[in-house]
């Protein structure tokens, strides 16, 4: 067996191997058939032909393939409405509405028909299958998939006149949200994509980038890619216009190109979100070439945004991977790196750039000279030439910073991905996003935000974040198109992958934990038969990086030396070097260490393809870092990964939203008695017993973690939250005798024997409080 492939991203699936694989017991068994989660068990009529085995035998009425229903949009939602989107319609003329037969639709679907226009612009391709309204929804429905349109532009500007009288713009305040949000949401069924084939067939994108997806050996979209790649591709024919443009038709429907659309995009962790963003980033990019010229680029055309940088550098690399003789260049951003124009070429920007940038600064001084040095630096660096920046925000801000702290802006971006977009806009990267967001200066800047996870707060200030957006941008350019927010959420909200099998572990201790970590690392001498057993190669999460160290030193020489002992364990944290973390990344990726410990640095976006399980020696701070963290097992589909979750007497507090994330997977997975049978997951009479806890201790555990655990904590309560198998009496036997060593050893120098200034002393029990001692 090749773990190397197991683990590396970079293994190719080929076509052969994934179509008649068996069924994969664990994950590092190799890839699923279909990567997909929802849809397998639902009617013929519900799943993708492709699934079916003989696509061709689909039967079809006649003319199917073209536009069989005459049915309607609104027209602000017509997004792909070429027409609509002339200067004629943007004012709030509304075309007349198409009735048929078929908008009458069973559910009430009176309002929510589709756009005739977004059918006609993506069956561009008269042998592609086509499928009906019903077809579509079922599909979607099947996979668990729903698409809502957030905002509304036009309706926006119509309940918003410029000139209201005061009494008018009370009462508008006034109206119950609830009636507000009903009439902005409105569920969408768009076409499928159902085989990555239709990507060129349909929707004509570039011809390399096709065929680099077809060399990745992927074929069956998942569902957020099914979902998703119709709404964010340009339709084939405002491809064929920017190249009916480039080569000099001035004939060509100038109308014709697509403004896309702003998406938050909702999807379980591994189920194949950055594909589904790169896609879409890369063709635009080609398409916009095609249509300015061949000339070098102002600046990046794209920038994705991920929070960590080992998740940077993976998407750089699948980006990369996707790009590959395209010409398009994608760079991951590195300290020092320069993306914009010197300081003397920014002084030449036009004062109404430089205005925006003024208001825009806020720090310490000490930050802001620090900043003034790497604004010098980075003056000597280089710049940097790249179609796509992936990079974390700090690094990017950095750079964009100039050395009298403005942030310098970004006006070749016409798209912003944000990669785990909640984090990135949590508390703790807010700011530097929010800056990079606004740095983003084009007035048809196109945003996506994707997560497993995204709170009604995220979703708040994205949309009202692209709504300034616009208002401040497309300001001078009154009447120029605007596109909706859409939404796309793929199975439950918030909640785990459901191909996973879940454990809850209760440890009493400190010790017990380290025991039953232990017990989970040695299976054969495991008394526990309480549910699947957890193969390596496995995380190990835990709350604090001193912690991690200290797991890491208790369990260092757990692995035979005839197993590869201590190489095969590793510790991966922020507070190691870029190189350390790099080479830990490969080492872990190759297969050649088997256990990692690390903290929440690694439990958002990085890919491992084949690990078999994580383990939560800590509890996790919130119900989303639960999902995250058991998210790097069973990815793209695959089934036999294991979770457990350690908790001790000091965790009951705060078990009980990841035991209901537990319960809302296992619903989820469709298989009713499946935990009672291999008594994993939760069992109701422990969700019903433990206690539910407040929001404010729900903020306190996200923003601290568990408080015993803190690096910060120490006396009495530290040492209950020590790692080591050692009981409190040896420890206490163990201290006393180092005590006496110190201070035997001062005597001889004559130093002080007792009381506080013995600075050995301090250091020494320091050590003890952080698990470094032993
Ligand atoms: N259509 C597909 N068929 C097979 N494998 C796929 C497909 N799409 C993506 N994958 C694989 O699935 C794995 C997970 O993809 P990815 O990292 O994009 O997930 P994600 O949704 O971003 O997860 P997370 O939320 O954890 O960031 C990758 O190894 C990727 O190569």
């Amino acid at each position: 067996m090749d773990i190397f492939k197991l683990l590396s991203r970079s293994t190719k699936l080929s076509k052969s191997s994934s179509k008649g694989a068996p069924q994969a017991q664990l994950p590092s068994g190799g890839q699923n058939a279909n990567p997909q989660l929802f849809g397998h068990d639902t009617s013929e009529d519900a799943q993708l032909p492709e699934l079916k085995g003989n696509s061709g035998s689909r039967k079809r009425k006649r003319g199917q393939d073209r536009l069989v229903q005459a049915v309607s949009l609104p027209a602000e939602l017509d997004f792909f409405d070429d027409a609509k989107h002339t200067g004629d319609n943007v004012h709030g003329d509304k075309p007349p509405r198409e009735h048929g037969p078929e908008e009458e639709m069973e559910g009430g679907t009176t309002d929510r028909q589709l756009a005739p226009r977004l059918k006609e612009a993506i069956v561009v391709n008269g042998s592609a299958p086509f499928l009906s309204e019903e077809e579509c929804r079922q599909i979607l429905r099947s996979h668990k998939i729903k698409i809502t349109a957030l905002s509304d532009p036009q309706q926006q500007e119509e309940e918003a006149p410029a000139k209201q009288n005061g009494k008018k713009r009370r009462k508008a305040k006034e109206q119950p949200i609830e009636v507000a949000k009903k009439r902005k949401k409105i569920e969408l069924y768009p076409q499928p994509l159902t085989s990555f084939s239709q990507l060129r067939d349909k929707y004509g994108i570039s011809k390399r980038l096709a065929e680099n997806i077809e060399a990745q050996g992927y074929t069956v979209p998942t569902e957020v890619q099914l979902g998703s790649l119709p709404l964010l591709l340009e339709p084939a024919k405002a491809w064929a216009a920017a190249q009916q443009e480039s080569q000099g038709d001035t004939q060509g429907d100038n109308n014709s190109k697509s403004h896309g659309v702003d998406l938050l995009a909702i999807a379980p962790t591994g189920s194949g979100k950055t594909i589904a963003f790169l896609i879409p980033v890369i063709n635009a990019l080609l398409r916009d070439r095609n249509q300015d010229g061949h000339g070098e680029p102002a600046g990046p055309g794209a920038i994705i945004v991920a929070p960590t940088k080992e998740l940077a550098s993976q998407i750089a690399n699948e980006g990369r991977k996707l790009s590959s003789t395209t010409g398009i260049r994608i760079a991951l951003m590195r300290k020092g790196m320069n993306v914009v124009p010197s300081s003397s070429e920014y002084k030449e920007l036009s004062e109404h750039e430089r205005d925006e940038i003024d208001d825009k600064s806020d720090i310490s001084d000490a930050a802001a000279e620090s900043s003034q040095r790497a604004g010098r630096a980075r003056e000597q660096g280089h710049m940097m030439k790249a179609d796509v920046l992936v990079t974390t925000p700090l690094t990017l801000l950095n750079a964009l910073k100039t050395s009298d702290d403005m942030v310098k802006l970004l006006p070749s971006v016409r798209y912003l991905v944000l990669d785990e977009a909640d984090v990135l806009l949590d508390p703790l990267f807010r700011d530097q996003t929010m800056s990079i967001w606004q740095a983003c200066s084009h007035p048809q800047l196109r945003v996506s935000l994707w997560s497993a996870t995204m709170g009604s707060n995220v979703e708040q200030l994205a949309k009202s974040t692209i709504e300034s957006h616009r208002a401040k941008r497309l300001g001078p350019l009154k009447g120029t198109p605007q596109s909706p927010l859409l939404r796309l959420v793929v199975g439950l909200k918030d909640s785990a992958v459901p191909n996973i099998s879940h454990k809850l572990t209760y440890a009493a201790t400190e010790q017990g934990k380290l025991m039953a970590l232990r017990q989970l690392l040695h299976p054969t001498t495991s008394t526990d038969s309480s549910g699947p057993s957890l193969r390596p190669p496995f995380l190990i999460f835990t709350q604090t990086i001193p912690r991690a160290n200290a797991l890491y030193s208790e369990l260092l020489y757990d692995i035979p030396p005839e197993a590869g002992g201590s190489s095969r364990i590793a510790v991966l944290h922020a507070d190691l070097s870029d190189t350390a973390r790099d080479r830990v990344m490969t080492a872990f990726r190759k297969g050649e260490v088997w256990v990692l410990i690390t903290t929440d640095l690694l439990a958002r976006g990085v890919d491992f393809r084949g690990i078999n399980g994580v383990v939560n020696y800590d509890v996790p701070n919130s119900a989303a870092a639960y999902v995250h963290r058991v998210g790097r097992t069973g990815r793209a589909g695959r089934e036999g990964g294991v979770a457990v979750t350690l908790y001790t007497e000091e965790d009951i507090p705060h078990v009980r939203i990841i035991a209901q994330v537990i319960a809302a997977a296992e619903k989820l997975r469709d298989k009713a008695g499946e935990s009672g049978v291999n008594g994993a997951g939760v069992q109701q009479w422990l969700l019903d017993s433990l206690p539910q806890p407040s929001k404010r201790d729900r903020q306190r555990l996200k923003m601290r973690g568990v408080e015993i655990r803190r690096a910060s904590v120490n006396g009495k309560e530290a040492r209950k939250a020590k790692i080591s198998t050692k009981s409190g009496f040896e420890r206490k036997v163990e201290n006393r005798r180092r005590g006496a060593m110190v201070r035997s050893q001062s005597r001889k120098i004559g130093g002080p024997v007792d009381g506080a200034p013995n600075k050995r002393r301090v250091a020494v029990e320091d050590d003890e409080f952080e698990g470094f001692g032993d």
